[in-house]
């Protein structure tokens, strides 16, 4: 149970119980429907695929549990505009503080500083958060399916193939509310188990984190590795650990043209212009 994951799981069930103490559902609901219309994030992703671009959710993370601080000189509307400049599909801003010093303000000066659809990126584990992402101005959300494994009786800590199985019908509940609050939905997963469970979701937009959530390692191979798996109907986004321009050819051979990309941005001086040398 010691997992990075789990720890993280922990801590985000108490943030919604005290967030829900402090603004109760109805107040929350009200404030998302309160909102103008969200941006179409999946239209951006396909409008760059189709004009024979790669489409990239670039990354607003100013920390990483595994990485630590990545950037100093942190402002989310500079960040976004450069971004916007150089030809970003999406943004994607943290907003869990405890472990990536996230914010929600950060997303809400992201979003108002261009005209990008925007994810809000944290661990989704309640429709109240749904409601909050729209609230916040979100127009998508990500759903990560190893939040929803259900521990085996059977199993101890580990996962062998066929031990794990997936709390789907809480994951389709907060897919569902997206949906009906017209906000996209990205569906993460790591491993063929968590994407037999992500398929069983409508979303067209698959992505496979390179990283595992449980142990911070990080292999390029995870993507490929599930490609076969992945009907033609869905897109790939293809998460972490792309910094190099071979990492990106790596994925466009294999054809693969979404991305999900923060790390090497954060990193450099002017994250546009990265942006622009990594995928020029
Ligand atoms: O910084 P990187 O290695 O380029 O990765 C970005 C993104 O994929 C990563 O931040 C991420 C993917 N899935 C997540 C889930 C939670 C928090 C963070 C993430």
């Amino acid at each position: 149970m010691s997992d990075i994951l789990n720890k993280i799981l922990s801590v985000k069930a108490q943030e919604v119980a005290s967030a829900q103490a402090a603004k109760p559902l109805h107040a929350i609901k009200a404030e998302a429907q309160a909102q103008t219309a969200p941006r179409d994030f999946v239209a951006a992703i396909r409008n760059k695929i189709q004009a024979g671009k790669s489409a990239v959710i670039t990354e607003i993370k100013k920390a990483s549990p595994s990485k630590g601080l990545l950037r100093e000189n942190f402002n989310p509307a500079e960040i976004a505009q450069s971004y916007a400049e150089h030809g970003a599909a999406c943004l994607s801003v943290l907003t869990d503080e405890q472990f990536f010093q996230g914010n929600t303000e950060y997303l809400k000066q992201a979003r108002a500083a261009c005209n990008l659809p925007v994810l809000r990126k944290d661990f989704m584990i309640d429709p109240y958060q749904v409601y909050e992402a729209r609230a916040m101005g979100a127009d998508a959300i990500l759903i990560i399916v190893s939040a929803f494994q259900t521990p085996s009786p059977l199993m101890g800590e580990g996962r062998g193939e066929g031990a794990a199985t997936f709390n789907l019908t809480a994951m389709q509940e907060l897919e569902q509310l997206a949906h009906k609050l017209s906000m996209a939905v990205l569906v993460e997963v790591h491993d063929g188990l968590e994407l037999d469970a992500a398929l069983k979701l409508t979303t067209p937009l698959i992505g496979i984190n390179n990283r595992n959530l449980r142990t911070f390692e990080t292999h390029l191979e995870t993507t490929i590795e599930l490609l076969s798996r992945i009907p033609s109907d869905r897109i790939v986004v293809t998460e972490s650990g792309i910094h190099k321009p071979e990492d990106v050819a790596l994925m466009r051979n294999h054809n693969v043209h979404s991305f999900l990309v923060g790390e090497v941005f954060m990193r450099a001086a002017d994250p546009g212009q990265e942006l622009a040398r990594l995928f020029g």
